[in-house]
């Protein structure tokens, strides 16, 4: 483990030089990594795992994502199966159903968790939730985490370019003593760029936050927010948009990422950074309630409960599209596609 300072507070984590890919392969030598579920998390661990020199077979019911399974080169009977003939095959089952799936299909799955072997999930919430989720694995399987900080889309993408998202891991039981070196021998097998331990609850109370919050739900917010007060003061949707979300994710965003959120400032205007410096506080007062309330919703777990009952009913994709497709169809987004096709590189 490396010490780094955090912003002060000292952490261990784990990066590659720690613990190499050679040591990954060493200690899955003899795994057979079962990777069901070929949805977004599936595809980008799957091929990153199987692109390390891991042995990784994937289990998917048939249909179109069991299609695209074979388009990515997966092959039937060799590297591809049903849910349960991988499932009798693996000795380390990486649990990549959505959460919801996840409660129907394991009565099936604790069937194949024979002593010794693995239960890999992506998320705390199956366990942290048992009493929702009825997820309660045999107590001589080994039980852990590894959860890529970002979509599986990303994952694929970033490793194939070479670098890596981070990830957490945490074991929630070692029935074998060997748990942990398991636990983080995948988290490097699956890409990702440099470790930190949580545990279950903390690892899905902070995913469910961050993803309601900045990450997806608050940030929509606050360029509806935006988008709607220009327009309703007469600016056109192109420059609504631009000054809401395409300067954001096309300019300065990428500074954020590359040098922090000062460092970006500073390659703006000095009238840009006195308003901006000026402008955040009262931001940060406006939506400090708004994210206590989100964080007590994770933690009363009406969250967990609201996604369980909602995307277990037979017709939540339809409904689910319907939602997605609102948004799509909004004007700012309407307006986004239309400027995303000006963008001269896609000429
Ligand atoms: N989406 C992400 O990028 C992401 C990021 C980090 C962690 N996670 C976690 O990874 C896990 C997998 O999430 P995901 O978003 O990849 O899942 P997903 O919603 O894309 O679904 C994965 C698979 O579940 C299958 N499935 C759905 N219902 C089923 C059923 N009733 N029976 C059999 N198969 C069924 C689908 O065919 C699909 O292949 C979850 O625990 C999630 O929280 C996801
Ligand atoms: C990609 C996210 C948002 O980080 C993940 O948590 C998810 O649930 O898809
Ligand atoms: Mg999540
Ligand atoms: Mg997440």
């Amino acid at each position: 483990m490396a010490q780094i300072n955090f912003g002060g507070v000292v952490e261990d984590i784990v990066t590659r030089e720690e613990f190499p890919l050679e040591k990954a392969r060493e200690v899955l030598a003899n795994e057979t990594i079962a990777v069901i579920g070929y949805g977004v998390q599936g595809p980008g661990q799957a091929l990153n795992m199987k692109d390390n020199g891991l042995n990784v077979i994937v289990g998917q019911r048939k249909g179109k994502t069991y299609d695209k399974a074979v388009a990515d080169g997966w092959v039937p009977g060799e590297t591809l199966f049903e849910i349960e003939e991988a499932l009798e095959k693996g000795t380390i089952i990486c649990y990549l159903l959505s959460d919801a799936a996840q409660i129907e299909l394991w009565p099936t799955v604790k069937k194949y968790l024979t002593a010794g072997k693995s239960l890999y999930f992506s998320h705390g919430f199956g366990i942290t939730y048992k009493e929702k989720t009825g997820i309660v694995p045999p107590a001589d399987v080994d039980v852990f985490l590894a959860a890529p900080k970002g979509s599986g889309t990303s994952l694929r993408r970033l490793f194939v370019e070479g670098k890596g998202l981070n990830s957490s891991f945490a074991v929630y039981q070692d029935a074998t003593g060997k748990a942990r070196e398991k636990c983080i021998a995948m988290a490097i097998g699956v890409g990702s760029g440099y470790l930190f331990e949580t545990d279950f609850y903390k690892e899905v109370t902070s995913d469910l936050t961050g993803e309601r919050g900045t990450l997806m739900g608050a940030i929509q917010g606050i360029f509806a927010a935006q988008y709607e007060v220009l327009r309703e003061n007469g600016h056109s949707p192109s420059e609504a948009f631009n000054e809401t979300v395409e300067e954001l994710t096309q300019s300065l965003m990428p500074l954020v990422a590359e040098n922090g959120m000062d460092w970006m400032y500073a390659n703006c205007s000095t009238t840009a950074q006195r308003g901006a410096l000026d402008w955040w506080r009262p931001f940060k007062e406006a939506t400090k309630p708004v994210f206590a309330q989100l964080y007590n919703s994770v933690k009363t777990q009406a969250e967990a409960e609201r996604s369980i009952t909602l995307n277990s009913q037979p017709d939540y994709r339809v409904k689910l599209e319907a939602e997605l497709e609102e948004l799509r169809e909004s004007e700012m987004w309407r307006a986004g596609a239309a400027v995303r096709s000006l963008r001269p590189e896609r000429n």
